[in-house]
């Protein structure tokens, strides 16, 4: 999937700018504040129905105005398809896709699968297990088509077992509910155990490239004790769970723990060998996703080859080359990047206060 063009409108300080990109390279070029990342961020809307900056629609739209409007046309196969979103400062959010309304922003994730790489991403290593459940969540969502379902289903009867909890109802009227938890809670957990173990040596193999000085070992937990069935963890826990007002074990505390040298990478890597570990994880999501469906997700690469070295930007080109997709990366200075252009098929975009030129057509 690329985008073949991009229209925003009142989206932060765009007031208004059509893109045509390279289905290759794409590289934004501008002074801090110019409106770089707000390009990567609309691009992120349209994929994941939010900004990864704020939580707040008001921010992103344009001061001012009342509503941001983003249009994009995909290339599918041999054809295109126009999408559309359009948000505003009430909370209404409207979404078309083939000029039709779309009820779901999921209808338009599934479509538009989108991996981004910014600085700040190495929360995902330093931060709770919530962002790592996310990340293995993103590659079950595109690879396994009951997964969608089987987490809506999980969390709504997650959600209807801590309600119970917390109004301190006896372990007989869960015994009704647990049962479907226990059986969609093992679904969901088989689909995430199967992803790990599928997408840990694709990382592998890149990390060995970024950082060849480790040897990574990835361990899924599911969520609660290895050697125990759920349904024994729910029960056995229920007292606990009640005083706590919540389940404490399952499928919602799974996560991915990544050690080297025998420690966990939060505590051993540097901040930049995080930064390069994420930035493999994210590559390895795409390769794995092209390998596994032939779909191709675009990467968002914020601010982030600037703080390679030459080396590294070399291998992240080759990477992303290897890999063929829609890249859109954002840097202060073209200089920063002359290695990312590899591809003939790249294009340069200057940015300055909101007004988006494509200047030339790299080499
Ligand atoms: N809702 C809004 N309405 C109008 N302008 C906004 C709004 N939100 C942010 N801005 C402005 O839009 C610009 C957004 O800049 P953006 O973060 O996209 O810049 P950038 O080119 O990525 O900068 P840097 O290189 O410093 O990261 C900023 O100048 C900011 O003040």
């Amino acid at each position: 999937m690329a985008l073949l063009n991009l229209q925003l409108k009142d989206f932060r300080n765009i007031r208004h700018a059509r893109l045509v990109p390279a289905a290759g390279i794409n590289l934004l070029v501008g002074p801090n504040g110019s409106g770089k990342t707000s390009v990567l961020e609309a691009i992120h809307y349209l994929g994941f129905g939010r900004s990864f900056r704020t939580h707040l629609t008001g921010r992103v739209i344009q001061q001012g105005e009342q509503a941001f409007t983003l249009f994009a046309r995909l290339q599918r196969d041999d054809d295109s398809l126009p999408v559309g979103l359009s948000k505003t400062r009430s909370g209404d959010t409207r979404l078309k896709v083939a000029g039709r309304a779309a009820e779901r922003l999921a209808d338009l994730a599934h479509i538009l699968p989108i991996q981004l790489i910014h600085p700040e991403g190495y929360n995902l290593l330093t931060g709770g297990p919530k962002l790592r459940r996310a990340y293995l969540d993103w590659g079950l969502f595109y690879s396994h088509a009951g997964f969608f379902s089987a987490w809506g289903r999980f969390r709504r009867l997650l959600k209807q077992r801590n309600a119970l909890l917390r109004q301190q109802r006896p372990y007989r009227e869960l015994g009704y509910w647990d049962p479907q938890l226990v059986a969609v809670g093992e679904e969901l957990s088989s689909f995430r155990q199967h992803y790990a173990e599928a997408i840990a040596p694709v990382i592998k193999t890149i990390a060995a490239d970024f950082l060849p000085e480790y040897d990574f070992s990835f361990d899924f937990f599911r969520g609660w004790d290895r050697q125990a069935e759920l349904a024994r963890v729910l029960e056995q826990g229920f007292e606990r769970d009640l005083g706590l007002g919540y389940t404490q074990s399952g499928p919602h505390k799974a996560e991915i723990r990544i050690k080297a040298r025998g420690m966990p990478v939060q505590d051993l890597l540097s901040r930049g060998q995080l930064k390069l570990l994420v930035c493999a994880m994210r590559l390895a999501q795409g390769l794995y996703l092209k390998s596994e469906s032939g779909q191709d997700c675009i990467f968002l690469i914020d601010d982030f080859a600037s703080e390679l070295d030459e080396q590294k930007r070399g291998l992240l080109a080759a990477r992303l080359n290897e890999l063929g997709a829609q890249v859109f990366i954002s840097a202060i200075d073209v200089a920063q990047l002359s290695q990312m252009i590899t591809r003939d098929n790249s294009k340069l975009f200057h940015v300055k206060q909101g007004e988006i030129t494509e200047t030339q057509e790299c080499e």
